[in-house]
């Protein structure tokens, strides 16, 4: 598909939204199902019927969606926010960027769990690298996380409204550290884990070379500005 005019994006940017949901709720029933048997196999072959109709037209695997802005990096498909995205728990985020500071709401369903009824370390990990990043590309500090540390301190409950806080605290040239708390919407005060990055700008000549294959300008994402 080429490029779309800012209202034919609006409108397919809602059409994506809903198909998002639609298969979000679909991937929820798919991972608590306990139907019999033969409804799995009907269900199997209407999902590949699905399939099928998406695939009609398919962008290359580097290529960014028609729905995304390369200018501010807003992604409709991100596996943390990403109206579009199945597998997002979704995550709403709303930046600060006076304050270096972004704030995430989120409550993590079924298909991410880890332990039963907890969410998996590894989308703590992924929740909290992306506040980390997005405070400091909101201040002006795009950068690629190089360095991520977790601490874990409670057990993070699946279907319990949570609030993600990333802070950028200092920037050195092409570094930036930020640090991040996940709590529960109704106890804020008490850190269930937290997290501390070191992002990285990339220079200039090597973000057009590591992005080169998507055939856009991605510098929202990576460079400082
Ligand atoms: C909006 C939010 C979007 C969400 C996105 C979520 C963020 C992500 O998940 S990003 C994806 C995961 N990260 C990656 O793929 C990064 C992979 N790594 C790399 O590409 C490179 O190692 C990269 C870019 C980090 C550094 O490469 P490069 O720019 O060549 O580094 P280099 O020039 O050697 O170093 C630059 C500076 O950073 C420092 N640095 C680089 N890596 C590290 C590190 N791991 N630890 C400490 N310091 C480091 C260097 O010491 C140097 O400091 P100084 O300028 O003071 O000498």
């Amino acid at each position: 598909m080429g490029e779309l005019t800012p209202g034919e994006r609006e409108v397919r940017r809602g059409a994506v939204g809903e198909l998002g949901e639609a298969l979000r709720d679909l991937v929820d029933a798919a991972v608590r199902t306990e139907v019999p048997l033969d409804r799995l196999t009907e269900a199997t072959g209407a999902a590949r019927e699905l399939t099928a109709l998406l695939s009609a037209d398919l962008r290359e695997v580097h290529e960014i969606a028609s729905v995304d802005d390369p200018e501010t990096g807003e992604r409709w498909y991100s596996p943390v926010y990403g109206p579009g995205s199945p597998v997002a728990p979704p995550m709403v985020v709303e930046d600060f960027p006076d304050e270096g500071r972004c704030v995430g709401r989120v409550t993590v369903p079924k298909k991410l769990e880890g332990p039963p009824g907890l969410v998996h370390g590894g989308v703590v990990a992924t929740l909290l690298d992306h506040v980390l990043a997005r405070s400091a590309r909101g201040a002006g500090h795009g950068g690629l996380t190089a360095t991520l540390t977790v601490t874990y301190r409670r057990p993070v409950h699946l279907g319990v409204p949570l609030v993600v806080i990333g802070q950028l605290v200092s920037v050195e040239g092409r570094r930036a550290t930020a640090t991040a708390r996940l709590v529960a919407a109704d106890d804020p005060d008490t850190t269930l884990a937290e997290g501390e990055a070191l992002l990285v700008a990339l220079r200039a000549e090597r973000a057009s070379e590591v992005f080169a294959r998507t055939g856009r300008d991605v510098g929202a994402w990576t460079s400082r500005s």
